[in-house]
């Protein structure tokens, strides 16, 4: 294959992750030419293009070099992951990115008598994630039919295609909409950016440790709050002790009253009404909470 010198990043085309995958990359700085209708995004300021597939596509596309980086849920990932096997081109979750959160569980019909994985004995399980399902009942010992199915794999218990399901599931609301029950939980996903174990070792390998570091102050900051207020001298412990964790605040004098202090804090979280009232309750007043945009440690 002939080398890059600009880095090729593979994201889900149209779908649930492409606004939020988007919008992150946007917020590490990277703009791209307008193409949504088609595969390939130039990159505006940063050497760095888009590649907007179907988001099964995208573990397969950085393995064969196509592509550098992929921003993909980690059950796509890790089906890809067990299914290529142990050995075969590996890749790396490098960072889990806070969006697109659901987990991948079995769910029962709802009238079905159901304790332990063991009860599925001699079922039929449908799933889009064969690989990831037969992992999960070989580590339990239980010898099921997996049936795969490529969507719509919660209406096989109704077609009499297969007796369970292995989905995933967010809120809950289209396994209740199929009489179906949540039993358990095989894994825990979220979107993450995959990339191979190790990083190329010229220009891209430089951009994609750039990317990362903006990644991280990006995610860092995006829960992070600011906390101004102000407070007296006598009220400061108290109004310290109730504020939401995050590093030692900043103390400013207010011009023109000795006894009183400007308090800054960094927030690692929401602020929610009920803890701002506390804090007033203290002895804090004007107090403000401002969204972070940028944050560089
Ligand atoms: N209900 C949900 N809520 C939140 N995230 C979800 C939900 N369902 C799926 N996801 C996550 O979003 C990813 C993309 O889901 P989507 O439904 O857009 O994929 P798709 O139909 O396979 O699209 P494609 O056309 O790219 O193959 C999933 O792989 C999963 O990680
Ligand atoms: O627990 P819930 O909030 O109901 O979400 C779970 C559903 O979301 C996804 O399907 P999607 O809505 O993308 O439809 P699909 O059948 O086209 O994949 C997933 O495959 C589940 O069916
Ligand atoms: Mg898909």
């Amino acid at each position: 294959m002939k080398p890059r010198d600009r880095l090729r990043i593979a994201m889900q085309k149209s779908g649930r992750l492409t606004e939020p995958a988007l919008d992150l990359l946007n917020r590490c700085g990277l703009t791209f030419r307008q193409s949504r209708d088609k595969l390939f995004c130039f990159g505006e300021g940063e050497p760095v293009d888009l590649l907007l597939v179907r988001d099964d596509d995208i573990p397969g596309l950085i393995a064969q070099g196509v592509c550098d980086l992929g921003i993909v849920g980690r059950n796509v990932l890790n089906e890809f992951r067990g299914v290529v096997g142990d050995g075969a081109a590996t890749l790396t979750e490098w960072r889990p990115l806070g969006f697109g959160r659901c987990r991948l569980s079995i769910a029962v019909p709802q009238d079905m008598d159901y304790s332990q994985p063991q009860d599925l004995s001699g079922l039929r399980i449908a799933t889009s994630y064969p690989g990831l399902l037969n992992q999960w009942l070989k580590e339990k010992n239980v010898d099921a039919a997996v049936v795969t199915l490529a969507g719509s794999v919660e209406i096989a218990p109704k077609l009499g295609t297969a007796e369970v399901i292995c989905d995933l599931v967010q809120s809950g609301g289209t396994l209740i909409a199929n009489q179906l029950r949540e039993t358990d939980v095989l894994l825990q996903s979220e979107a993450v950016l995959a990339g191979p174990d190790a990083l190329p070792s010229d220009e891209r390998g430089d951009m994609i440790e750039l990317l990362l570091k903006r990644l991280d102050g990006v995610i860092q900051v995006r829960e992070s709050r600011l906390l101004l207020l102000q407070t007296s001298r006598t009220s400061l412990d108290a109004v310290t002790r109730l504020l939401p964790g995050g590093p030692q605040p900043t103390l400013l004098p207010v011009a023109g009253q000795p006894d009183q202090l400007m308090l800054q804090a960094l927030c690692a979280g929401e602020v929610s009404w009920r803890q701002l009232e506390e804090i007033k309750k203290a002895g804090a007043r004007e107090m403000f909470v401002l969204p972070v945009e940028k944050m560089l440690a």
